[in-house]
């Protein structure tokens, strides 16, 4: 390893944001100098809907690939981004702990989900919130949006960030956005209702961040391998270990319309999910929980009730390549 650890990151102020607080996290527990190496990914390029380019792990492939070709020595990945199939040679040595997993409503005048008037104007291109959305409140109009926070936050009505689309600017009543990455960008005076998980369920791994790396330089015992070690935050690994393995179970990507959320309280790690049909009309919710979980634990968890969900028929709700 040499002296100076290159940190991959996306180009997007969210990335850098994020990839920004790891280096600084690992410099202090471990007395690495790093450097920030930019990775231009395929998600920054395409400019389609996410929904309609629909292959998982749009943001993550240039990463890897950059961490593979040694052009950088970790990469950080929003975790609900990253697939649920391991990359070879690499691994996650790092989940730090898990900010508000909360997905945001903001929305024009303050207003909330309830106060919203019928016909409003809902943004969102994420196909697990427009299906919330649309159960929680079927008289709303939900548009397929894309673009970075700033992107998206410019489409509501008396918003104004930097970045607009020109002629789009304020057409949308509101948006629907992860409070992790508003609160990372310093944008949280935006939300107008944080959402509660009984009505909006996040993303399996919303929240959390993932710290990869190259296998061999996990186990080394280098100052980078401690300082990762030392990041690591167990909770936080353990509940989105139990989430990845409901997805995996289910073999849906984060473009699926599912949620899932574990909490660990106590000695007790309890797994909610829901699998939507994507026009809001039938969510199918299920919950399970496991007693003093390790690792293993939390896998058969998210396997346990992926398998719960499946037998109350989660494949016909919408396409699962595991039903
Ligand atoms: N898919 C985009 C994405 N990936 C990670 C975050 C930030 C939240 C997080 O880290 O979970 C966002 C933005 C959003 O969903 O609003």
């Amino acid at each position: 390893m040499t002296s100076t650890v290159r940190i991959g990151t996306r180009g997007s102020a969210l990335a850098v944001t994020q990839t920004t607080t790891v280096a600084e996290a690992l410099a202090a527990a471990g007395g690495v100098d790093y450097e920030l190496v930019r990775i231009k990914t395929e998600g920054d390029i395409l400019k389609g809907s996410l929904a309609q380019i629909g292959g998982t792990g749009v943001f993550v492939a240039a990463l890897r690939e950059a961490l593979l070709d040694d052009r950088c020595d970790v990469a950080v990945h929003s975790l609900k981004d990253l697939p649920t199939g391991m990359a070879e040679g690499l691994r996650i040595a790092a989940y730090p702990a898990r900010v508000d997993v909360r997905d945001a409503l903001c929305a024009r005048d303050g207003l909330t989900l309830a106060e919203l008037p019928a016909g409003a104007k809902v943004g969102t291109g994420s196909p697990r919130r427009a299906a919330q959305l649309r159960a929680a409140r079927p008289d709303l109009e939900v548009i397929d949006i894309r673009g970075n926070v700033e992107t998206r936050l410019g489409r509501v009505r008396g918003m104004h960030g930097p970045e607009v689309i020109e002629g789009k600017k304020g057409d949308l009543d509101g948006v629907v956005l992860a409070a992790a990455g508003l609160s990372r960008l310093d944008r949280t005076e935006t939300i107008t209702e944080l959402l509660d998980p009984a009505v909006m369920l996040p993303a399996p791994g919303q929240g959390s961040l993932a710290v990869e790396c190259r296998t061999a330089d996990a186990t080394d015992g280098s100052a980078l391998a401690k300082a990762m070690q030392d990041y690591d935050d167990e909770a936080t690994r353990l509940s989105v270990t139990a989430e990845r393995a409901l997805l995996a179970r289910l073999e849906a990507g984060c473009s699926a319309p599912i949620g899932a959320l574990a909490t660990l309280a106590g000695d007790v790690l309890r797994l909610e999910a829901v699998v939507c049909r994507p026009d809001g009309t039938r969510l199918l919710r299920s919950s399970l929980e496991t007693n003093s979980p390790d690792m293993e634990a939390a896998t058969g968890l998210g396997a346990r009730l992926a398998e719960d969900l499946l037998a109350k028929g989660a494949g016909e709700l919408t396409p699962l390549a595991g039903s």
